[in-house]
């Protein structure tokens, strides 16, 4: 058994123990990120191969946690290739000039990997530091890319992206179409550099009706996918609220597919369907419940997730700010417990 447990239950492989990590795992929740991030910007951050690397190591240090993330951001890709933005905290990507017109998208020039060489240097020293543990790569799907560059920031009901989908679909197409090339070139120069796995966050796609995620939405992650198919790496498709969509998400090629808490992971693994690993899915505001409330929730995921052949723990979306780290510990200590008899 030379491959983590993580890259194994990703391939549905017999594992020594169910693999965890966390979303958001590397951020406010520690002291030691708060630390190394003072006075630097979050854009500044993620283009610092000396910092990312120290805060992606971070929570593997402190949790024993079976991944790294990269730290970055979704938003990092469309800052290199020169879209006027901003991450403002407490906030989230602010986008100067939206993007509503043929003459907005037409700033959206291809991404090249020197764009992004600060990637490229930090994932290389990242796997040195990290040895057997992998590393996921990540970037934001084309909808919820979209979602920023159309509304100019953070949206709760994603109005003028719905605009543009249902009013101008032609120009709504040319956009995804647009950010799923700039997406595929970031997870190849990632998966390049040397991460073992990839994640596309779909945040936002829960907001869609399945007709719509279908026809608007999904052949553009079907082409990030495809993108990076032939790498072999494990491939992790994730969105909050996506219940109804799980089935779609699936379709679109992801080897591995996460779901919130809003579904059972028995029910989300029946919607994803056979020949793929569930990942998830325990609520995040658990984690503010006393010890005893927090095993019980993580035993509830645990039981739905008996029997599939690949589960890997985490929760039903990132870390909250001000979640206690040492709950978090725990939560890792409990799931190895936990699992780590059912030898095969
Ligand atoms: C939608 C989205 C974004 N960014 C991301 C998503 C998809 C995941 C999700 O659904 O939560 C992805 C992301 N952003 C960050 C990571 C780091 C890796 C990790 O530990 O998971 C990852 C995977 C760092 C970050 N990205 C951001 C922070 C906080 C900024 C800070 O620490 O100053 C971090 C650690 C900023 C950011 N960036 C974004 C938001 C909503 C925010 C939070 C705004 C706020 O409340 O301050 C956009």
């Amino acid at each position: 058994m030379t491959d983590s447990a993580f890259l194994r239950a990703c391939r549905r492989e017999p594992v020594p123990h169910t693999p965890v990590w966390f979303m958001r795992q590397a951020g406010r929740s520690l002291p030691e990120y708060r630390k190394v991030r003072e006075g630097i910007a979050m854009l500044d951050s993620c283009m610092r191969p000396d910092l990312v690397t120290e805060i992606t190591l971070q929570p593997v240090r402190r949790h024993g946690v079976d991944a790294a993330i990269y730290f970055s951001d979704i938003v990092v890709p469309l800052k290199a290739i020169g879209v006027d933005l901003d991450i403002k905290p407490g906030v989230g990507p602010v986008v100067e000039k939206p993007v509503r017109s043929y003459e907005d998208l037409a700033r959206l020039r291809p991404l090249e990997p020197g764009d992004v060489h600060y990637v490229t240097e930090a994932i290389g020293m990242l796997t040195r530091e990290l040895g057997a543990t992998p590393l996921i790569g990540f970037a934001g799907a084309p909808f919820t890319l979209a979602s920023y560059l159309v509304e100019g920031g953070p949206s709760r009901n994603h109005e003028h992206t719905k605009a543009m989908m249902y009013g101008e679909p032609k120009l709504w197409a040319a956009l995804l179409d647009r950010l799923a090339d700039i997406t595929s070139a970031f997870l190849r120069v990632q998966i390049e550099a040397g991460a073992s796995a990839v994640q596309l966050f779909d945040s936002w796609a829960g907001a869609l009706a399945p007709a719509d995620y279908r026809r608007s939405v999904l052949p553009a992650s079907v082409k990030v996918f495809d993108a990076v198919a032939s790498y072999g790496v494990p491939r992790i498709h994730f969105g909050v609220g996506t219940g109804e969509l799980l089935g779609l998400m699936a379709e679109a090629g992801a080897d591995v597919v996460g779901a919130d808490w809003r579904v059972p992971l028995d029910e989300a693994a029946r919607r994803i369907g056979p020949d793929k690993a569930v990942q998830g899915n325990l609520d995040p505001a658990v984690l503010f419940a006393p010890r005893d409330a927090v095993r019980e929730q993580a035993r509830k995921v645990l039981d739905a997730a008996e029997g599939l052949p690949g589960h890997i723990f985490n929760l039903g979306h990132g870390v909250l700010p001000d979640t206690d780290p040492d709950a978090l510990t725990r939560l890792v200590e409990y799931v190895h417990q936990e699992t780590g008899g059912r030898q095969p």
